[in-house]
């Protein structure tokens, strides 16, 4: 990739024939679309709304898409298990940078209704989990209808998109989504800021097929999935203690089952460093002897840009001085 096809963040792939293609979760108005346009210059980019995490990392996989921007974790909800698993499942994936995105709801509604009218509500389910306690407190009776994304379950509240029976009632009364949707499709705000934790922020990620790392900019972050060897006792603590000896800091752990059986379960690790520094490879080079089964899945920018600190004892210039020393020994 050279400069000149390097769009904003510099971090997508791009065709050199023509414009780079990005799915996302959509349709227009979720919070992955903002995300995106944060990442990249909307611009300069073909946008691909998909129905799904799923459908929008297929679509990069089978090369219909150059990346795909995609919702990974949540400050109040933790990890998003469909894009934790999808990409934690081969190495055919590379995240390549990440912004967090703050995130408050609306309620909008049916045109007429009120707020005590509401009976059920569509939404994401991590939209619904960020306001069950509004919901208990205001619509305790609400039924909750699962919808692909936010924005998709606000078009459930207008007929003209419901191809099946454009003439029919709504199957919802009412969805929680970005104040975005309620400008974009001009649907009522029945209540504004009903999520439980103001403040909460949600991560998202550019993936693409694998390719070369962006630079080190001494403010990265690796992301790797070790699947538990179910026959190895002590395996997480020898996981653990790589990084531990090697002074570095895990932003994130978090256990998935692999779907394998009862008891499988493989780590979704975020650490504080870039493979391209000697301790994060060192750590690398040493997980991969002992769990053969680890998968790179990335190293990027921080989304908050802050600098890692690295204890002077496992910079580069320490190991740097710790192989010159040996080297020196052996050449004597
Ligand atoms: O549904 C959306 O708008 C998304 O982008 C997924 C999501 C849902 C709730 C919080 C953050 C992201």
């Amino acid at each position: 990739m050279t400069p000149a096809e390097t769009p904003r963040s510099g971090a997508v792939g791009s065709d050199p024939a023509g414009r780079p293609r990005l799915a996302f979760l959509g349709p227009e108005g979720t919070f992955t679309e903002a995300a995106l346009r944060r990442l990249v210059d909307p611009a300069a980019a073909d946008l691909v709304p998909a129905s799904s995490v799923p459908a929008a990392l297929a679509a990069v996989r089978a090369g219909e898409v150059d990346s795909a921007v995609v919702p990974i974790e949540n400050s109040v909800e933790g990890g998003v298990s469909a894009t934790l698993d999808d990409i934690g499942s081969s190495e055919e994936l590379q995240i390549r940078a990440e912004v967090l995105v703050p995130i408050s709801f609306v309620l909008v509604g049916r045109p007429g209704l009120a707020l005590a009218d509401v009976r059920r509500v569509s939404t994401h389910t991590h939209a619904w989990a960020q306001v069950r306690g509004w919901m208990h407190a205001h619509l305790p009776d609400a039924e909750f209808t699962p919808a692909s994304s936010t924005a998709a379950g606000a078009r459930l509240l207008l007929p003209a998109e419901r191809a099946d029976d454009a003439g029919a009632a709504p199957v919802v009364d009412a969805a929680v989504c970005a104040p975005l949707v309620a400008e974009q499709t001009g649907l009522p705000v029945l209540a504004e800021g009903i999520e439980d934790v103001p403040g909460a922020v949600t991560r998202f990620v550019l993936v693409s097929r694998p390719g070369p790392l962006p630079e080190p900019t001494g403010a990265d972050k690796t992301t790797v999935a070790v699947p538990l060897p179910h026959d190895h006792p002590g395996a997480l603590r020898e996981i653990l203690d790589q990084f531990a000896t090697r002074g570095i800091n895990l932003s994130r752990i978090e256990s998935r089952p692999t779907g394998e059986g009862m008891g499988r379960y493989s780590f979704s690790i975020d650490l504080e460093g870039h493979l391209a520094e000697e301790r994060v490879g060192a750590a690398l080079a040493a997980l991969r002897r002992s769990f053969p089964g680890v998968r790179f899945l990335g190293s990027y920018p921080r989304a908050e840009r802050r600098a890692v600190h690295v204890p002077p004892h496992v910079t580069d210039e320490a190991y740097r001085r710790g192989a010159d020393w040996v080297r020196g020994i052996l050449a004597r």
